[in-house]
């Protein structure tokens, strides 16, 4: 079967950069994008390419090159799945913040409400891919779903989830390690993995292109999360100890991860990990352990996400005792509130958590962030709802400048570890800022030697000195 037409639900973080993608390689395949959110795909739409809503390096050429050719984004749902022979949910599924499963289980009501929009304006038959992550066995709830409709339409489910990482995506996606699809064994499904199979073969060698189960693909997803993240609370575990005993956690990753079994990435002590995903895929994951009975199982990941509040905990803690044991009414500038450098997302970002325990401690906070604008700082503060929105404006300050940030400050605090932050001036910094001027480094990026050269008193994480 050829795919002539593919549909993408849900303009966001991973539909936009993989359908681009997906676009640009295959210029024989119309793709549209589409979305409930009309201000997004206005925004997608947008002539002035650096006000894309997704910041990703390397994006805006991308979309630049094929959107109006065969890469379109629109608000018509009903229209783009009528035309399509293949439709990715690409919808997003966070944690369940009510009833059953509340603050574990993936919030699956995106995903269903997409599946009855599939089935309600289908016409033709179609083949449905779940790009979002999702449980294993939610292919079996779409199928019913999709086989519910009585009107003769066959739908064929594939999980093909995505392994790009923000900041990187467009890389990632151009050159993916590997391309998961996992389907049906019956022939029918055998098909459907072929038809999914030939549309990534445009630009991935067959030899990354794995094939499984559907099931198989589905606990891949959340497995491949829970391993990274594991090893980021791993290395963060040990960061604590080579604060207490004079080891250096730099020297220890290095040490460790030029065994090749254990392998260089991902093994960079940091104030905790953030992100859309990581710890929303571990709940969930320790979720379906307990729905089959498996605690132990359940107790085991859970602990990665223990290990990561206590990182970011730990890191607010040491600022407040480092500062003579009391932040109150002093000023300390954040550098960074992205999860990450290189992009604009900010979910789940260890800085939100660190700026709420100091504010409770009557900090006054100044960020600044290249890419992330303000409403967003403020719209995450006041989502944990610890003080008024009122309270969050008065107490934390956005700056679009570092030097105007850190003016007066008594510390800095790296949150990010945007590549810039590098390259300032920290004599001029330095020169501006209340005495002993501190920093902390919860990324390990700044040379604290050559800072403490010129009077910085420095904190990095994991280093003993
Ligand atoms: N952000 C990331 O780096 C990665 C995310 N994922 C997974 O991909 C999925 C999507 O994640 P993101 O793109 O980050 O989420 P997102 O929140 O950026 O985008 C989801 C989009 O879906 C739209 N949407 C929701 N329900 C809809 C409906 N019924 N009809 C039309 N549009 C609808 C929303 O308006 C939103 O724009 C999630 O399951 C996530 O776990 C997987 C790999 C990487
Ligand atoms: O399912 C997802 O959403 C994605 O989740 C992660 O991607 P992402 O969250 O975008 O970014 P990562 O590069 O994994 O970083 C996650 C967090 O861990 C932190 N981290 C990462 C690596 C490291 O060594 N140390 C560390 O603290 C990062 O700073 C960041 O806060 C995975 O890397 C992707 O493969 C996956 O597709």
């Amino acid at each position: 079967m050829n795919i002539k037409n593919i549909c993408c639900i849900g303009a966001g973080y991973v539909g936009g950069p993989t359908m681009a993608v997906v676009a640009q390689k295959c210029p024989h395949i119309k793709v549209t994008i589409v979305d409930i959110n009309a201000s997004r795909i206005a925004a997608w739409n947008n002539q002035d390419l650096s006000k894309l809503p997704v910041f990703e390096p390397g994006l805006d050429k991308i979309v630049g090159e094929a959107r109006g050719r065969n890469l379109f984004f629109s608000t018509d749902i009903d229209q783009a799945i009528d035309e399509a022979d293949m439709i990715f949910m690409s919808v997003n599924t966070p944690t369940k913040t009510y009833g059953k499963g509340k603050g574990m289980a993936a919030d699956l009501k995106y995903i269903e409400l997409c599946a009855r929009q599939i089935a309600r304006v289908s016409k033709s038959d179609k083949i449905v891919v779940e790009k979002s992550t999702l449980p294993v066995r939610t292919a079996s709830a779409i199928k019913n779903i999709l086989e519910h409709t009585g009107n003769g339409v066959k739908f064929q489910i594939l999980s093909n989830p995505e392994f790009l990482a923000e900041g990187t995506a467009v890389q990632d996606l151009l050159n993916p390690d590997r391309v998961l699809i996992g389907g049906d064994t019956t022939d029918a499904g055998q098909k459907a993995i072929q038809a999914l199979v030939d549309v990534y073969a445009n630009w991935v060698p067959k030899e990354r292109i794995l094939t499984t189960n559907v099931w198989s693909s589905e606990l891949s997803k959340l497995t491949a999360n829970a391993f990274l993240a594991q090893r980021v609370s791993s290395i963060n575990a040990l960061s604590q100890l080579c604060e207490k005993s004079g080891a250096d956690v730099h020297e220890v990753s290095k040490a460790i991860g030029m065994d090749s079994r254990i392998g260089s990435k991902f093994l960079k002590a940091s104030v905790g990990f953030g992100g859309s995903c990581f710890q929303k895929d571990i709940l969930n994951l320790v979720y379906i352990a307990k729905t089959y009975g498996l605690n132990e199982v359940a107790d085991y990941w859970e602990q990665v996400i223990l290990m990561n509040e206590h990182q970011k905990n730990r890191f607010s803690d040491n600022i407040v005792t480092t500062l003579y044991n009391t932040v109150s009414g002093k000023k300390i500038t954040f550098l960074g509130w992205a999860f990450k450098k290189d992009t604009n997302d900010t979910r789940e970002s260890p800085a939100i958590q660190v700026a709420d325990n100091l504010l409770s401690e009557r900090a006054h906070i100044s960020v600044y962030d290249p890419k992330v604008v303000e409403e967003r700082i403020y719209a995450d503060l006041d989502y944990l709802n610890t003080r008024s929105s009122e309270e969050n404006r008065a107490l934390l300050q956005v700056s679009n400048d570092p030097y105007t940030a850190s003016k007066a400050s008594h510390a800095i605090a790296v949150l990010t570890e945007w590549d810039e932050f590098k390259t300032y001036d920290w004599q001029k910094i330095y020169d501006q800022m209340q005495k002993p001027a501190f920093v902390f480094d919860g990324r390990g990026i700044l040379d604290t030697k050559a800072l403490e050269k010129i009077g910085f008193v420095c904190y990095k994480i994991g280093s003993g000195s």
